[in-house]
């Protein structure tokens, strides 16, 4: 039997950092959302005992250092599962984007192998699972929109943003989501986003409240390092989208867009320097 589980990549609307922790990570307050740009994973029982991970993607690991790999063991360690998997990864998310293709794979991968193995996992087992594995892996697993906590592995379910086109830039650049955390400085930040105008504009369902409180204090970390972050947020911005930001440690940048009529002009004018540009929905 084959199992598929679809696998979209994330964007944050709000991303703040609070402090540092004794453990080494930081404190955070995001606010999380999927958009229908996906990876798609392909499960199936293997005759041996073993964990086999295939993809189109030449430029992923398909070892251990694969995340879609590292649930399998874990679940077949924690569940004590004696049998083999192999899984294909058909990879659509870009790799070390911001946009947490790994976790999602990882969070894929738990949920299929949950319903292959006929293990019946809480999710909210699946998510405690999904946080040995990344802070966001727990986010992905359930999907939807969330407002993440603690290192992000603590989550609160709020309504889903009202509904836009989301465009995505990722410059050919890979960035380090250790690194960018390890450069920030809290008491650098210029200016910290606002969660409750955030959570405010969620609710009403205003698209122009959501591109307005769009903040990210990891920007200041990672457009210092890669200007051409910043040059892609100030194109997006003067071709019309109606709220820019970066997603997650970068270096992709979205655009949030209400008009279908924008899109074009937009995606026209990001492609003629910048070679990956996606024109997607919000997932809700
Ligand atoms: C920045 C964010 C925003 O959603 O996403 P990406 O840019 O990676 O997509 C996340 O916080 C990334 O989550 P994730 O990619 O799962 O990170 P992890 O594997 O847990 O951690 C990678 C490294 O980032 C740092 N890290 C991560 C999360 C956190 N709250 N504090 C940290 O300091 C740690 O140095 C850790 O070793
Ligand atoms: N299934 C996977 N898909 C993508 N990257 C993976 C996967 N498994 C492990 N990795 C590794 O994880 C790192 C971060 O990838 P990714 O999750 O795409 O980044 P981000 O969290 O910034 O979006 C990359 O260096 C990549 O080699």
């Amino acid at each position: 039997m084959k199992i598929y589980e679809k696998a979209p990549a994330k964007i944050n609307l709000l991303l703040d950092v609070l402090r540092k922790r004794q453990d080494g990570y930081h404190e955070v307050e995001m606010i999380m959302t999927m958009v229908d740009l996906a990876d798609r994973l392909e499960m199936e029982e293997l005759g041996r005992d073993a964990i086999i991970i295939s993809s189109q993607a030449g430029y992923i690991p398909l070892d251990e250092k694969n995340l879609a790999f590292q649930a399998a063991r874990l679940i077949k360690e924690r569940y004590d599962v004696r049998k083999g998997v192999y899984i294909h990864l058909d990879k659509k998310i870009p790799v070390a984007a911001g946009l947490a293709g790994g976790s999602s794979d990882a969070a894929a991968a738990l949920r299929g192998l949950n319903r292959l193995w006929k293990l019946n996992i809480p999710t909210s087992e699946l998510c405690r699972l999904g946080a040995e594995l990344g802070s966001d892996v727990p986010f992905c697993v359930t999907g939807g929109t969330a407002l993440a906590t603690g290192r992000g592995e603590v989550l609160q379910h709020i309504d889903n943003p009202p509904q836009c086109w989301v465009v995505l830039a990722k410059p050919p650049i890979n960035v380090s989501t250790a690194d960018v955390y390890g450069r920030f400085r809290a008491d650098e930040v210029r200016r910290h986003p606002s969660l409750s105008g955030m959570m405010n504009a969620i609710k009403q369902g205003s698209l122009h409240g959501v591109c307005s409180e769009l903040g990210n204090v990891l920007e200041d970390v990672t457009l210092s390092l890669y200007p051409q972050v910043m040059q892609l947020k100030e194109s997006m911005q003067r071709l019309g989208a109606d709220g820019v930001l970066m997603s997650g440690s970068g270096p992709t940048v979205f655009g949030l867009v209400s008009k279908e009529a924008k899109l074009a002009r937009i995606y026209n004018g990001l492609r003629g320097f910048c070679k990956e540009v996606y024109v997607v929905r919000m997932l809700t």
